[in-house]
């Protein structure tokens, strides 16, 4: 079956200045990485800082050209000129999403802009479907007139989910989710992410420093390391046998996940 999402041979390298400007030299962020988001599953995508993932996700989300390789949505390629359906049918929680809201728009006119800009919604009434995404990630719609600084913290991070679902997406990029939030409120939206992907068949594509999270929400893991794929599979079988330094070294500073996995 034809991968949702696809890269292959995915490359990008930076200049990084020198003391002098004749002595620049480069940084390879992303190398030579192959990966598929496959039908139906969900896929989490994990390594140490600096490993490269938040430059993986720019070239999969086709906001950065790659230096070599190529992205494919349902078997298209896309680039940051052509992305095709993936601008449709990909939402996307950035990281500290909630901070990332306009503070001087109210969660209405936040939520409205999506449905504003993209085809397909002209016949719907717009201010239903926010009422409908505001109840869907636990908030009450009569407060949508408000703005962001009227809610916690972790009600901007739901705020910022119902606006990457607004438009029904079918995969959802979520890039370190929740880690500006308090533990408690970070276990409530992870639960409140995998109810709304397994209800509304979502498929997420997580970059995640926290194996728990990667753990409760996917089926598979790719590791990266220094840029490059050190491992990919199954995330049970991953966790449970890592083969590769660079999955061990991550679940060993974890402990193995052993209360994760009960
Ligand atoms: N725009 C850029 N210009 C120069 N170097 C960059 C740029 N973006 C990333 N890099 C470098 O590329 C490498 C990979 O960075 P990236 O942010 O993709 O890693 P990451 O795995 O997402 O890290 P973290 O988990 O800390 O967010 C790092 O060495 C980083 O310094």
């Amino acid at each position: 079956m034809t991968p949702v999402l696809e890269a292959a041979g995915l490359r990008r390298t930076y200049p990084v200045p020198g003391p002098r400007p004749w002595r620049r030299s480069t940084r390879e962020a992303v190398v030579d990485v192959d990966l598929a988001l496959e039908p139906e599953r969900s896929l989490a995508l994990v390594g140490e800082s600096g490993a490269g993932k938040s430059t993986l996700l720019r070239l999969l989300l086709a906001l950065e050209v790659p230096d070599g390789g190529s992205v494919r949505f349902r078997g298209a390629a896309v680039t940051p000129r052509d992305p095709g359906r993936l601008r449709h049918d990909v939402g996307v929680v950035v990281q500290d999403a909630g901070s990332s809201l306009d503070p001087r728009a109210t969660v209405r006119t936040s939520l409205r802009e999506p449905l504003e800009c993209l085809d397909g919604w002209a016949d719907v009434d717009h201010d239903a479907r926010v009422d409908e995404l505001l109840a869907a990630v636990g908030l009450d719609p009569e407060q949508a007139d408000r703005r962001p600084h009227q809610f916690s913290g972790g009600q901007r991070q739901r705020i910022a989910l119902a606006r990457a679902l607004i438009a029904n997406p079918s995969v959802l990029v979520v890039d370190e989710p929740f880690s500006a939030v308090d533990p408690a409120t970070r276990a409530h939206l992870v639960d409140l992410l995998g109810t709304l992907a397994r209800r509304s068949r979502l498929q997420l594509l997580l970059v995640t420093h926290d194996l728990g999270v990667a753990d409760r929400l996917c089926d598979d893991v790719v590791v990266l390391a220094h840029g490059r794929v050190a491992e990919a599979g199954p995330i049970a079988d991953v966790f449970a046998r890592p083969r590769s330094t660079a999955a061990q070294d991550l679940l060993g500073a974890v402990g193995r996940l052993p209360e994760v996995r009960a």
